[in-house]
């Protein structure tokens, strides 16, 4: 019926013609010409229809699907739509919301000041190349780092592959066709042994690339999280970038452990899937060549590029979403980390119905963003689509033209020349739509890239400013004059306020301090002693004037409300920032500073708990006095020249705080202290009285 159908139509069309009887050289003549070709082309598309038509039509089960798959399709995506419609301005609402909460506006540029550039930035232009260049540049340093070795066997694997996949392909489809066309065993034998060559090999290649491609990926990400791990420590960029908020950067932890790890995915998967249909296409394209010539596939491709294009140009970009999304995913994850550190506050104030609001609240906050960008994604998957499927519609009527109009060959030559030539333009064209597509790829990678390239960069400034910072100190601030080795030479203190100005809290504070002249600091509460010993300490910079102080845990160290305990064993709390796997650790001094903070239960036998005892957690297992007197056993232990308390004894009892103090003062350690109680007044010389009324005013008193 088909068949019939196909040989009428043109049959009409050649009849029509004769009756147009075109006058040659005239105008009429041509128009009439081009009339009957357009006559013949609708009745061969008219033809073509129908015969489909027909064929759909005698396949109910077919129709069935076809209907359920557009209606099912149809119904969830117009469902969201009008779903989304309505709660579209709440999550708009909700996505801004987050954004202010989480500063992403500011973190837009990494430097706080580009309002609204998160929308602008992931997109791949020049700036993208750069940060690219710079991240590669970091993990892949050389061609003989491991890195760049893995690289070159990727590539050494891709270009074998491809190379194995246009050669074979073309020889088994030669013989394959060619075997079956003259119902010849010689031919099929040959077929058989190449397609087994070609199997074998293709085991061991695609596995080989499967392999370095993981290593590549485990590769750039520790290369990269190494990197980020080394310049979010130097200079106090943690506490700078997640206190302070510097560079207006949100949520460094996940830009660290979640979005290093995506985009070392997604760069691994781009080399690989690149290099092959790149190779695949000019290795294929020379070879179809020689049967087409050149001019035609390359005025195929140049059409798909064309095409695509066009199609790319209604696509929404996938760089914004990605870099939006991930945001929102560290927003998510900072409210469940708040709750795992604050989990014995919420227990005791019956906070769990509050928080699963607040759980719930970051979690739609993420949804309702990820489900208006999937309902973006289909504008995108449908362009992709289009121009996967007209890609092999166009070119195979540039492969077909040819063979049609090919005389002067045998039936089974033609067919096999044939299949062995649309085999390989087949493959050229995949590969062609494959670089094509790689466009969305390129699209999430520049998501990535825009976040990590605002990581590396914000760190990057803050070191840079935090050397300009020592080396204007080194060259301005002369030698004290007096011995002392800590002095305050007219340092203002402020708070920092939301809009970069400072509220004033010490004015002018010129203090020298000496060995054995203990210092007791007092104020009423946010008065700004704690922000002093932040100054002293160089984790805020002071308003004006200069301070010199001694580094290092052996000059001076920091004792707060609430010491801080890593996990690791007991051993570990009383000797850190020591590490004792490295270092060797006089085990008799450690328990005497145990013993001397009152610690003597956990060392003398009387309870479970020994130097190697090792809990994930410290904090959860030692009481608030307990935790405060690791703190004393670790000042004894390194028995700094000056000791700097911020109400360090505030859960110890008046009785056992004294012995502390005396012990401490025993070990020739001069002490700064933030108190509160009175009683704590004879073991200091100076008092320092920060008066807390917004001018700075503060009075020294001798004790
Ligand atoms: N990271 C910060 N950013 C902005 N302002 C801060 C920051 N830390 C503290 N402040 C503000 O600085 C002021 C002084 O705080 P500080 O911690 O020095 O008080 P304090 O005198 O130690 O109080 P307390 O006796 O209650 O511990 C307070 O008003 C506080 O709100």
């Amino acid at each position: 019926m088909r068949a019939r159908a196909t040989v009428g139509a043109p049959a009409r069309a050649r009849s029509n013609a004769s009756n147009a009887s075109p006058r040659d050289g005239s105008v009429v003549g041509l128009i009439g010409g081009l009339r009957v070709v357009a006559a013949a082309l609708a009745a061969h598309a008219r033809d073509g229809a129908r015969t489909n038509a027909t064929h759909v039509a005698e396949d109910p089960t077919y129709v069935v699907f076809l209907a359920a798959s557009v209606v099912a399709f149809g119904t969830v995506a117009s469902g969201e739509a009008m779903s989304l419609r309505r709660r579209r301005a709440r999550a708009r609402k909700a996505v801004k919301e987050c954004a202010t909460m989480l500063d992403l506006r500011k973190a837009g540029d990494g430097t706080g000041a580009g309002k609204g550039k998160m929308r602008d930035g992931g997109k791949v232009g020049a700036e993208f190349w750069n940060d690219l260049g710079f991240l590669l540049r970091a993990a892949f340093p050389s061609a003989t780092s491991r890195g760049g070795q893995l690289l070159g066997a990727q590539f050494t694997l891709l270009v074998m592959r491809t190379l194995l996949t246009v050669r074979a392909n073309k020889v088994n489809t030669f013989y394959l066709t060619k075997a079956i066309s003259s119902a010849s065993w010689k031919f099929w034998v040959r077929w058989f042994f190449n397609f087994c060559g070609w199997m074998a090999s293709g085991v061991v290649v695609n596995s080989g690339l499967r392999y370095t491609e993981s290593l590549i990926t485990i590769e750039l990400r520790a290369a990269l999280t190494k990197k980020a791990h080394k310049m979010y420590m130097e200079n106090n960029n943690f506490y700078k970038t997640a206190v302070l908020r510097h560079g207006g950067l949100d949520n460094v932890d996940q830009r660290i452990v979640a979005d290093i790890d995506a985009f070392a995915k997604e760069a691994a998967f781009l080399y690989g899937h690149s290099f092959k249909p790149i190779l695949e296409f000019t290795l294929s394209l020379t070879e179809a060549a020689k049967e087409l010539g050149y001019s035609r596939p390359l005025a195929l491709f140049a059409s798909q590029i064309i095409i695509t294009s066009v199609l790319r140009s209604i696509s929404p970009r996938l760089g914004p979403m990605v870099a939006r999304e991930a945001a929102l995913e560290g927003g998510f994850r900072h409210t469940h980390a708040r709750l795992i550190a604050h989990a014995e506050e919420i227990a005791l104030l019956d906070g769990g119905k509050r928080e699963v609001d607040i759980l719930d609240e970051g979690l739609d906050n993420l949804v309702v963003t990820q489900r208006w960008h999937a309902l973006q994604r289909i504008r995108k998957s449908v362009a992709d689509n289009i121009s996967k499927f007209q890609g092999l519609l166009v070119g195979s009527i540039f492969v077909h033209v040819p063979f049609m109009m090919k005389d002067a060959v045998s039936e089974g030559e033609r067919i096999s020349t044939f299949r062995a030539t649309e085999e390989l333009m087949l493959r050229c064209g995949g590969a062609f739509t494959e670089v094509l597509l790689l466009g969305k790829n390129l699209d999430e990678l520049a998501g990535y890239t825009h976040r990590l390239s605002q990581l590396f960069k914000t760190l990057d400034r803050s070191n840079k400013e935090a050397l300009e910072e020592r080396a204007a100190k080194s060259a301005t601030v002369a030698a004290p004059e007096h011995a002392a080795p800590i002095v305050f030479d007219a340092v203002t203190v402020g708070a920092p306020e939301p809009d970069g100005s400072h509220r004033v809290l010490v004015k002018d504070l010129t203090l020298a301090l000496k060995p054995g002249e203990h210092l007791l600091i007092t104020g009423p509460n946010g008065c700004g002693k704690t922000s002093l010993l932040r100054v002293l300490a160089g984790l805020w910079a002071p308003i004006a004037g200069t301070i010199s102080r001694p580094s290092g845990v052996s000059s001076i160290m920091w004792l707060p409300q609430r010491p801080y305990l890593l996990q690791g064993s007991l051993r570990d709390q009383v000797v850190y920032p020591r590490d004792a796997r490295s270092e060797k650790i006089d085990d008799a001094r450690v328990k005497e500073c145990l013993m001397m903070a009152g610690l003597g239960k956990f060392v003398n036998g009387s309870m479970n708990v020994g130097l190697n005892t090792r809990h994930l957690e410290w904090n959860d297992v030692l009481s608030g006095g307990e935790r405060q007197r690791i703190g004393f056993a670790r000042l004894y232990y390194h028995a700094p020249k000056f000791a700097i308390l911020d109400e360090a004894t505030s859960a110890i009892n008046p009785d056992e705080e004294s012995a502390l103090y005396e012990r401490l003062i025993a070990t020739e350690t001069t002490v700064v202290s933030i108190a509160h109680r009175l009683e704590l007044r004879k073991f200091h010389k100076n008092e320092l009285k920060i008066a807390g009324d917004g001018l700075g005013a503060f009075k020294i008193v001798k004790l």
